[in-house]
């Protein structure tokens, strides 16, 4: 059963067509990277998969259509982990977790033992306990990273849905924040995620799948093993070539290789 259904989607934004007849799912245990170039969509399909942004078609969340689920009911299925460059709230990391229990929290709950217990693992998975008082202003990028991660673990959702989780990151915190995701994606959980990235290594490193899209269209759609230059360069429009090493391989555009 697909945790996220999304159906002949089209989103149209300042008189212009955003997103083309997006066909998608997300089943559980998947790891789906969404990749393409600037301006493609990437993006307005997260939003639109969260129901921040008008559309056409039909998005559905453990089979149950967006339409017919109010914010709260979104928040029990699906968690969203912004880009840390669209601000930090105010707030600590301890209380980011607090307050993204909020869609499972009746009027006058406070935060159980059992909550607690949830959010500090959430933020043990992601190594942050100790700076869990900390302002999330005062953290470096990394870690400020990492307590969006946890806040959408402590959200407890089947489905995370991450918005260029490396962007912005140095080499140390980019290698951290992988980590943290394939152990995510190893623990074998029910869970399913979603992540738009411009790094090609990181999708066809963690995903399962990979979904490209250019000028709001869905171009390519399938398993990372079956992904190679020539299908890179089509989607990005410059050349691709795969180096290949005794300790792994990567894919890089001919143009920025030494
Ligand atoms: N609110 C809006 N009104 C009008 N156009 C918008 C709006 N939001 C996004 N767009 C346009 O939609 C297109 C897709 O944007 P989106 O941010 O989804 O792309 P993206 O693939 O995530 O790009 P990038 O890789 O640069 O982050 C862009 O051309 C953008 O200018």
């Amino acid at each position: 059963m697909s945790i996220v259904s999304v159906r002949d989607l089209t989103v149209q934004m300042g008189g212009r067509t955003i997103l083309r007849d997006v066909n998608l799912d997300l089943r559980p245990r998947e790891a789906l990277a969404v990749i393409g170039p600037n301006g493609a969509g990437k993006s307005t399909l997260l939003k639109a998969i969260m129901g921040m942004v008008p559309h056409r078609g039909r998005v559905a969340l453990d089979r149950r259509p967006l339409s017919e689920l109010s914010p709260r009911q979104v928040g029990r299925i699906i968690a969203l982990v912004p880009q840390p460059s669209e601000g930090r709230p105010p707030v600590t990391p301890l209380e980011l977790a607090i307050l993204s229990r909020y869609p499972w929290q009746g009027s006058f709950d406070g935060v159980g033992c059992q909550e607690m217990a949830l959010i500090r693992s959430a933020l043990e998975a992601v190594d942050l306990w100790e700076l869990r008082d900390v302002p999330m202003g005062s953290l470096s990028g990394g870690e400020a990273q990492r307590a969006l991660i946890a806040a959408a673990l402590a959200q407890d959702t089947r489905c995370l849905v991450l918005d260029e989780p490396t962007a912005s990151l140095d080499y140390r915190h980019q290698c951290e924040v992988l980590r943290l995701l394939l152990d995510l994606r190893s623990r074998g959980e029910d869970r399913g995620m979603i992540m738009a990235t411009h790094d090609v290594n990181l999708a066809l490193r963690w995903a399962t799948r990979v979904v490209a899209l250019r000028e709001g269209r869905v171009v390519l759609d399938r398993s990372p093993e079956d992904l190679g230059p020539e299908e890179l360069s089509s989607v990005f429009q410059v050349r691709f070539r795969r180096i290949s090493d005794p300790q792994g391989g990567c894919i890089m555009p001919q143009e920025l290789m030494l």
